[in-house]
């Protein structure tokens, strides 16, 4: 193992997307994410009457200021909830009628927070089914701004969306926090605001947000941090070495942190400017560990901690029930399905190491990250396989072709 191809972030190329399609001028993104998350928020675009135009390396997005420049349109947001999530939020900023829907298991994850701050900001939407849940229509008329609070203990993505949202309003925005997960997630949003030539101003639990729009820009997109904790974790387990090229001390995502967590256990960790390398050492402790910054890397934790020398304990991940399935319940179905001793509570996992786990079929939930973290397990768990490995298309469709090829095998499926 040695240097790895991380394809783009997916939280940045979906900030990018909303910010470009929001700003005035045409924004060049270099080396968006490719994955069906991504297509598919840039599909939204599209059916709203943006112009997104892509090369190979870069994407091109004509903004307008103004909102869609569709009257009408009905967008599939996929499995996707930075989609689901932001697309109805900029839609908003517009006038027209627009309708969204989503995979059946977005339709199960929560909205409600979002759509509760829209209403209270004058923003008419409309549930077909359950409040707080897709399908939903958008009657978009501008949003005028003022005050409003939220709760983000479930998804910090509910406060990006608005956030994103703030400089297109007439009067700005001022968004009261109550609760508060991902928060790494928000300094992604802040700072990529920054980019694009919009502030956002903290006040205690309060963010301030002017009005003034969006200046395009071109806007490189870094490796996904998350899609990178596989590689790490692989290093760490098997006594390999892996460096990502781009996600260095300088990077925007919060779970470039799950290096610290890989530190922690035993591996050597270096932090360059722009470059990460992790080495196992043959050493794997057991730890207990908060992730609520980094809740995407529970399972990447989960998946190796079989294989550590005391138990691994992580905790307040609540959210993770929340996730492209209930996350806490398929690591421990998984892992017990190995043989492994497991115990999880609502926000918790316990994972107990003992005898060598044995190879069995995943139950993916179609959860990408299930399906990445296991690839890790089965470096040192032969004969595991995968009811669903193709659900890796979500953030990154290549990841069976990458994994084999940094010089880890591929549990046969
Ligand atoms: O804003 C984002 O891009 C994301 C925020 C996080 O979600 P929550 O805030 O719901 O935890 C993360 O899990 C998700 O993969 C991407
Ligand atoms: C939770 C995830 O995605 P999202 O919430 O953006 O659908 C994820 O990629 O792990």
């Amino acid at each position: 193992m040695a240097a790895v191809d991380i394809p783009g972030s997916k939280s940045i190329t979906a900030r990018a997307l909303f910010l470009a399609a929001a700003a005035d001028g045409v924004t060049t993104l270099v080396r968006p994410l490719r994955s069906d998350d991504t297509e598919g928020f840039a599909e939204g675009l599209t059916r709203l009457g943006y112009r997104v135009g892509r090369t190979p390396d870069a994407w091109h997005v004509d903004g307008r200021p103004q909102g869609p420049a569709a009257p009408e349109a009905d967008v599939y947001c996929r499995d996707g909830a930075t989609t689901a999530r932001f697309l109805p939020t900029l839609a908003a900023a517009g006038h027209g009628t627009y309708r969204f829907d989503a995979s059946a298991q977005m339709r199960r994850r929560p909205l409600l927070p979002l759509t509760r701050a829209l209403r209270d900001l004058g923003v008419d939407v409309r549930h077909e089914g359950p409040e707080g849940h897709h399908p939903l229509t958008v009657e978009a008329a501008g949003v005028d701004g003022g005050e409003v609070v939220l709760d983000a203990g479930q998804s910090s993505q509910y406060l990006t969306a608005l956030l994103l949202l703030g400089p297109l309003t007439r009067k700005g925005l001022r968004i009261t926090v109550t609760d508060l997960v991902s928060v790494p997630y928000v300094e992604i949003t802040m700072a990529m605001m920054r980019a694009f030539g919009a502030e956002v101003r903290r006040e205690g639990d309060a963010f301030v947000v002017p009005p003034g729009g969006y200046r395009a820009t071109t806007y490189a997109v870094e490796p996904d941090a998350s899609t990178a904790s596989y590689f790490f974790a692989a290093a760490a387990l098997t006594g390999g070495e892996v460096t990502v090229q781009g996600l260095g001390s300088g990077a925007l995502q919060g779970d470039l942190g799950f290096v610290d967590v890989l530190r922690r256990m035993g591996a050597r960790v270096d932090v360059g400017s722009d470059r990460t390398t992790v080495a196992g050492t043959g050493e794997l402790r057991g730890l207990t560990v908060n992730m609520r910054d980094i809740s995407d890397t529970m399972p990447t934790l989960a998946a190796i901690a079989p294989f550590a020398s005391g138990p691994v304990r992580i905790e307040d991940v609540a959210n993770t029930r929340v996730k492209e399935c209930d996350r806490l319940d398929a690591c421990a179905e998984n892992l017990r399905r190995l043989g492994v001793r497991v115990e999880t509570g609502p926000d918790w996992i316990e994972i107990h190491p003992g005898a060598a786990p044995v190879g069995a079929e995943i139950k993916t939930y179609g959860d990408h990250r299930i399906v990445m973290s296991f690839a890790v397990t089965g470096l040192r768990a032969p004969g595991i396989s995968f009811d669903d490995p193709g659900c890796v298309r979500k953030t990154f469709p290549g990841f069976h072709e990458a994994f084999a090829a940094a010089g880890v095998e591929l549990p046969r499926g």
